[in-house]
């Protein structure tokens, strides 16, 4: 599913009409049957349908049409005193034509019978204001949004919830909140920030005829993963197969009194299907790995010896979690960036280390994921916590760029970018926000690394089979934590392939 700003969107929109010689109005028109489709006609009678002038608003004229085509109760309203996009026109001159009653609202008192309406009625279809919105939401704008949020028992929104930026995610002033969004061709990058749910409801993207090859001409390889895609990518073992084709990981983490990062890191990279797994770790870490994950195999970290006699023969390192913010972290960090030529996932504490010194990344002999949630990445580029939240996949996306790494982005929707194309994970949720959820992802990355995924496919059915696990797990559970991932992990990525 592509992820774009509004300016993709009019760059298509003006492809299609000027070059394809498209009409805008049957643009129009597919937009607004595409809408009518989860209007739930068969269940609801009567409509409020309010229009703002541009052509968000004409999407809506028209989807009046078809409501009364189909026999409902529809109250139309059109809202502000600006000119009339051309199209908003048509289809306005059209209803006008029918004998359909447009009330405009340009007053208080409009808004009191604005209210009463939609008292009465099922369903309230928002038609605004689209990606056409600019500046602050005022006057009977600001008033008519504020009844609709008060009084709709239902409100379906038309591209975007009025009131809200598709390209930010910012509110401009005041917002409609929509128990559905319908939106058009791409899903919105606004859409992805934090507490946008809240305004869009339950987002579904509609197509209005405009062919891929114009999506994909302007498109920036933004997508949101689905999980057919995931399918896709991810492959059944073979029959005739043996450890040694599902590589060897080595996992470099734990220390003296944080010795569960690594048991969770080491058992998520068994779980996930290497054909071998090596800690390497201090004694008590060890210890916790003869105990709890028989399969793996073990290295005590003296003077990095046993980083040393692996680093050439294993196919993937996970480094980071547990092991703690030191010289020697970052020595064994600088140790794997220089000498390994297989993927390297950073997680915890080696990303820690990379503060002030992130150029080390650009010195790495092989691949390079680095998995930082909100708090690491804020770290890593000296940015506050709160502006990589307003913008994480430009920030993520330009990190990925400038140091040639593979950036997973952790939290709500993580972020996975090489800085050319980017995924966003739909999967994953709030019961699984508890220590050693990450160690546990960066062990699954690695292990699916060393099976012979690329980085970037690795990443992907790694972040998505991760949420995906804990999204099953907690139907009956209030919290997922680390261990339900590693119990379920295997059963999530076998129904994945
Ligand atoms: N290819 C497509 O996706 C198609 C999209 N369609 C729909 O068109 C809108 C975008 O239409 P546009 O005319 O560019 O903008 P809007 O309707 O969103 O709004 C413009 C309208 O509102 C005024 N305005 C802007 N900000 C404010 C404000 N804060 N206060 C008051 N007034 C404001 C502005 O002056 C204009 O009058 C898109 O979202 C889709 O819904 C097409 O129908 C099909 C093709
Ligand atoms: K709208």
């Amino acid at each position: 599913m592509k992820v774009s700003k509004g300016e993709l969107i009019r760059e298509i929109d003006k492809y299609s009409i000027e070059k394809l010689g498209i009409p805008s109005i049957i643009l129009m028109e597919n937009a607004a049957l595409g809408v009518v489709k989860h209007l739930m006609l068969n269940e609801k009678e009567y409509y409020v349908v309010i229009c703002g002038r541009g052509n968000n608003g004409g999407d809506a004229l028209a989807v009046t049409r078809h409501l009364i085509a189909a026999g409902k109760k529809v109250s139309v309203f059109s809202i502000g005193l600006n000119p009339m996009s051309k199209d908003c026109g048509v289809n306005h001159d059209i209803l006008c034509n029918m004998g359909v009653k447009i009330t405009n609202i340009s007053n208080v008192e409009d808004i009191e019978f604005l209210r009463d309406s939609i008292i009465r009625s099922d369903v309230v279809v928002d038609g605004i204001f689209g990606i056409g919105l600019k500046r602050e939401v005022r006057g009977v704008y600001d008033l008519a949004i504020t009844v609709i949020n008060e009084t709709s028992k239902k409100t379906i929104s038309i591209d975007v919830p009025s009131g809200f930026s598709g390209d930010t995610g910012e509110v401009f002033g005041n917002c409609i909140k929509a128990s559905k969004t319908i939106t058009f061709e791409t899903y919105k990058r606004g859409f992805l920030n934090y507490g946008s749910h809240e305004y869009t409801g339950e987002v579904v993207i509609e197509k209005i005829g405009i062919p891929d090859f114009v999506v994909d001409k302007y498109h920036n390889k933004e997508f949101f993963l689905e999980r057919k895609f995931i399918q896709k990518k991810t492959k059944e073992r073979a029959l005739y197969s043996h450890k040694g084709n599902y590589g060897h990981v080595m996992v470099i983490a734990g220390s003296e009194g944080m010795t569960g990062a690594s048991t969770i890191a080491t058992k998520a990279a068994v779980k996930s299907g290497a054909g071998l797994t090596t800690l390497i770790s201090c004694e008590d870490a060890l210890q916790a790995v003869r105990n709890f994950v028989p399969e793996a195999m073990w290295k005590k970290n003296d003077d990095s010896q046993g980083i040393e006699t692996l680093m050439g023969k294993v196919n993937s390192i996970a480094i980071g979690p547990g092991l703690g913010k030191s010289n020697e972290t970052l020595n064994n960090v600088k140790r794997v960036l220089k000498n390994t030529d297989g993927t390297i996932v950073i997680d915890a504490d080696a990303i820690n280390v990379l503060e002030g010194k992130t150029n080390l990344l650009k010195e790495a002999k092989g691949n390079v994921i680095i998995t930082p949630h909100p708090g690491e990445m804020a770290r890593l580029t000296g940015m506050e916590i709160k502006k990589i939240q307003s913008d994480r996949i430009e920030i993520a996306k330009e990190f990925a760029r400038e140091y040639g790494v593979i950036v997973v982005l952790k939290g709500y929707n993580t972020i996975i970018t090489n800085g050319e194309v980017s995924y966003i994970n739909p999967t994953g949720n709030g019961a699984m926000a508890n220590g050693g959820m990450g160690d546990c992802l960066t062990g699954i990355i690695a292990s699916l690394c060393a099976q012979g995924y690329s980085p970037m496919d690795a990443s992907c059915i790694g972040v998505y089979a991760h949420g995906e696990c804990g999204d099953k797990v907690s139907e009956h559970k209030f919290v997922v934590t680390a261990t339900d991932i590693i119990d379920n992990i295997s059963k999530t990525i076998k129904e994945l392939t």
